[in-house]
C-alpha cells in the first residue's frame, strides 16, 4: 500500500519535530527511516500511524487522504519499540486481540482467528509458546509475539519503531533477516525507523536519512554510502575520517596533513567551485607502503586482520585515521607513505 507524504511540518513547543517532509514510499517497498537522536522519526511514524498529527502538509495511505481518519481506521500494523505486550493475556490472546475487538461485521469466526494465530506463530517459529504469559517468554520471543499481533490483522501498512533496539546482537541479525522474508512473503509495504545503520542497510529497499526533521537523502543504500547528498549524511554514515581540505587549480590540497595531493579525477564527488571543503575518506580508500623514516608521512600504529584485510589504526600528524588494507608487510611501529585513493568532498 502506498504511502505518499507531502509538505508534512510537525513542531512542539520551540522544537522542530518534522519540516517539509516529501516522502513516497511504493507499495511493496521496504523503507528505512534512519537518523540520530530526535531527527524525527518516531514523530514521523506516530503521525502515519494517526496517533500524533501534523501541523501542516498530508498523508495519503493507499491513495487515500489520512486527515480525520482515527488510527483505529487506518489499519496499519504497528510495532513499537518497548513491544508492550498485555500481561495479563497469554501470547494466543495477545496475538488474537486485534482480530477479536473487530466490529462483528467485519470479525472472522472464532476457528479462522484461532487457525490465523497457530499459523503465524508457526512463521514466527514460536508455536510451542501460545498458553505462555509474556513475563514467561524471552525478550526476543516477545518481539516475534508483537510482530506476530500487528500482523494478524494482516495489514497492508507495517510501521516499526526500532522493534529490535533492546535485542541483543545475535538475536537481532536473526530477527532481522526473518522480517525481510516476512515482508516479501506477506507483500508488505514497510516503515522501520532505526539509528543502526547496519540494520536499515541489510534490511530496506531505500533509506531516508533524517537530520533534524528534515529528509536529508532518500536513496537506496548503496546510494546513501556512495553518494552521500551532504556533509551530514557523509559523515553519519560509513564511519569516514572527515579532514579539511583546500580545493584548488583542480586537486585537493591537504595542508598542513602531510598527505599527497588527490587530483580531482579520483573524486567521488566535489563541488563545482574551488575553496574551502570537508574531505570524506572511508577505511578501505586508504593505502599505505613501507617508507623509510625520512620519507615517511605516518606510522602504523597498530593493526590486525580482518577478513583477509588489515584493520589498521595510522598516526597522521595529530590525527588517527582508520584504514582498512591490503595484507601487507606492514607492522606495528612502521613508518609509512600513507595516501587516500579518493575522497568525496563537501564545501566547508
Ligand atoms: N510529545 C512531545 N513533546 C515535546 N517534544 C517532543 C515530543 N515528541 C517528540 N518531541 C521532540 O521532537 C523531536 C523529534 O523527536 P522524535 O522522538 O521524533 O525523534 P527520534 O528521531 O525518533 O529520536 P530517537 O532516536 O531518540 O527515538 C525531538 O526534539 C523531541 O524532543
Amino acid at each position: 500500500m502506498s504511502v505518499i507524504i507531502r509538505g508534512l511540518s510537525r513542531r512542539f513547543g520551540s522544537a522542530q519535530a518534522l519540516q517539509d517532509i516529501e516522502l513516497s514510499v511504493r507499495a511493496g517497498e521496504f523503507v528505512a527511516l534512519l537518523g540520530p537522536s530526535g531527527s524525527g522519526k518516531t514523530t514521523l511514524l506516530r503521525i502515519l500511524a494517526g496517533l500524533d498529527f501534523a501541523d501542516g502538509g498530508t498523508v495519503q495511505i493507499g491513495g487515500v487522504p489520512m486527515e480525520g481518519v482515527p488510527a483505529r481506521r487506518r489499519g496499519i500494523g504497528f510495532v513499537f519499540q518497548n513491544y508492550a505486550l498485555f500481561r495479563h493475556m497469554t501470547v494466543f490472546e495477545n496475538v488474537a486481540f486485534g482480530l477479536r475487538v473487530r466490529p462483528r461485521a467485519s470479525r472472522p469466526p472464532e476457528a479462522e482467528i484461532a487457525a490465523r494465530v497457530r499459523r503465524l506463530l508457526e512463521r514466527m517459529g514460536i508455536p510451542e509458546l501460545e498458553r505462555r504469559l509474556p513475563e514467561q517468554i524471552s525478550g526476543g520471543q516477545r518481539q516475534r509475539v508483537a510482530l506476530a499481533r500487528a500482523l494478524a490483522i494482516e495489514p497492508p501498512l507495517l510501521l516499526l519503531d526500532e522493534p529490535f533496539g533492546a535485542l541483543d546482537a545475535a538475536v537481532r541479525h536473526g530477527l532481522r533477516r526473518w522480517l525481510r522474508e516476512l515482508h516479501n512473503e506477506m507483500s508488505l509495504t514497510s516503515l522501520f525507523v532505526t539509528h543502526d545503520q547496519e540494520e536499515a542497510m541489510a534490511l530496506a529497499d531505500r533509506v531516508a536519512v533524517l537530520q533534524a526533521g528534515r529528509i536529508a537523502q532518500i536513496d537506496t543504500p548503496e546510494m546513501v554510502l556512495e553518494r552521500p547528498a551532504n556533509a551530514f549524511v557523509a559523515g553519519f554514515l560509513g564511519q569516514a575520517a572527515r579532514l579539511p581540505a583546500m580545493l584548488r587549480d583542480g586537486a585537493v590540497d591537504f595542508a598542513p596533513l602531510p598527505l599527497p595531493p588527490l587530483p580531482r579525477e579520483a573524486l567521488v564527488s566535489a563541488p563545482d567551485r574551488d575553496g574551502p571543503v570537508q574531505a570524506f575518506i572511508r577505511a578501505h580508500e586508504w593505502r599505505a607502503e613501507p617508507a623509510a623514516p625520512g620519507q615517511a608521512n605516518a606510522v602504523l600504529r597498530s593493526a590486525r586482520p580482518s577478513g583477509g584485510m588489515l584493520q589498521a589504526d595510522i598516526a597522521l600528524g595529530e590525527l588517527t585515521v582508520e584504514a582498512l588494507l591490503p595484507a601487507g608487510p606492514l607492522r606495528a611501529g612502521s613508518p609509512c607513505l600513507l595516501r587516500p585513493l579518493t575522497a568525496r568532498l563537501f564545501p566547508a
